[in-house]
């Protein structure tokens, strides 16, 4: 197993008190596995992204187990995580125009990260980025190197990105949000070349999008801070077993953009609860006990007393 999540929970301290962003996330990614999570905003998605590179400040308090290859990464040195993140696992993170320093050129700033790593030197590493930008679909490389990244729009930022992401040859790549606030034809795009360029690696793909989620072969539904399905893509779109996940799919343009009734309320959360259960359809006196994540038809899993 490549990674492997285990009960891991992320809580922090807020003027109004402790908050627990994640909750009892279990999760593995296999070799060569692409894996979508998808939930609305605010349900702990880019959360759960940052604290399996251990990226959260010191605020955070992280419990749980993130193990990299067999290798816990909550007990690891310094020197160890500047190695893995890199090389090891690779993030795109989710704001593309704030994410390159901006006044170095972007081409700069992919060549520091494959010197870093290690990967190559000076002209050599260069040539690298250049080639990378190329791979992303850039038909003029050399201009984009060195352009600073006020210059680039959204989607070209976020292919910048890509590119840098994946010069490194990590082996595991989080891609936030790759597709947010893009028109449907350079959404189509950026998954196509995501795709390309991670071939041969794993992928987490955090998204709201599911029509990005699609293309990746499981997929975990967030709510609330915790898994609520998880599954082989096709198996949970076709057969969803949690109501939060049928009212995720209805409420996609393709299938009447009906909207999810209600809406989510912490207080669901601390009484201990299914945390769906007060916009639930099906909800009853059982759902006021918390329910496990189990089997879900031998393929997956899924948290409903209901399923
Ligand atoms: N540094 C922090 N301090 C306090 N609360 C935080 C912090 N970072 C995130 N949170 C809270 O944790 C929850 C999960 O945030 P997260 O960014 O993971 O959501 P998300 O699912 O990625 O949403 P989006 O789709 O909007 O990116 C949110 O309620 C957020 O306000
Ligand atoms: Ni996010």
């Amino acid at each position: 197993m490549l990674l492997s999540i285990r009960d891991l929970s992320v809580t922090f301290d807020t003027l109004q008190g402790p908050f627990k962003a994640i909750e009892g996330i279990d999760l593995d990614v296999d070799e060569r596995d692409t894996l979508a999570i998808v939930g609305e905003s605010g349900c702990g998605k880019s959360v759960l992204g940052h604290a399996t590179m251990r990226l959260l400040d010191d605020i955070a308090i992280v419990r749980g187990s993130v193990k990299f290859k067999g290798k816990e990464i909550y007990s690891m040195k310094k020197d160890e995580l500047l190695k893995l993140r890199g090389k090891a696992i690779s993030l795109v993170p989710q704001s593309p125009s704030t994410s390159f320093n901006p006044v170095i050129k972007i081409g700069d700033q992919i060549k520091v990260l494959i010197e870093k790593d290690g990967i190559a030197k000076g002209s050599a590493a260069r040539q690298r980025a250049i080639d990378f930008l190329g791979k992303a679909g850039f038909p003029d490389p050399v201009a984009i190197y060195e352009s600073y990244p006020h210059r680039l729009s959204g989607g070209m930022c976020e292919r910048a990105l890509i590119a840098m992401a994946v010069s490194v040859e990590p082996e595991l790549i989080i891609a936030d949000e790759p597709t947010k606030g893009l028109d449907a034809i350079s959404r189509k795009n950026i998954l196509a070349m995501l795709h390309k360029m991670a071939e041969g690696a794993s992928m987490i793909m955090i998204t709201h999008d599911i029509k990005a989620a699609v293309t990746c072969k499981r997929m975990a539904v967030m709510y609330s801070g915790e898994i609520v399905e998880e599954g082989i893509t096709a198996s949970v779109i076709n057969k969803p077993k949690h109501f939060y996940t049928v009212g995720l799919l209805e409420a996609q343009p393709s299938r009447g953009m009906k909207p999810i009734k209600g809406r989510h309320s912490l207080l669901s959360r601390m009484d201990g609860g299914c945390r769906f259960r007060n916009r639930c359809d099906a909800a009853d006196s059982v759902c006021k006990t918390h329910p496990l994540l189990r089997e879900r038809d031998g393929n997956g899993r899924v948290r409903c007393h209901h399923a």
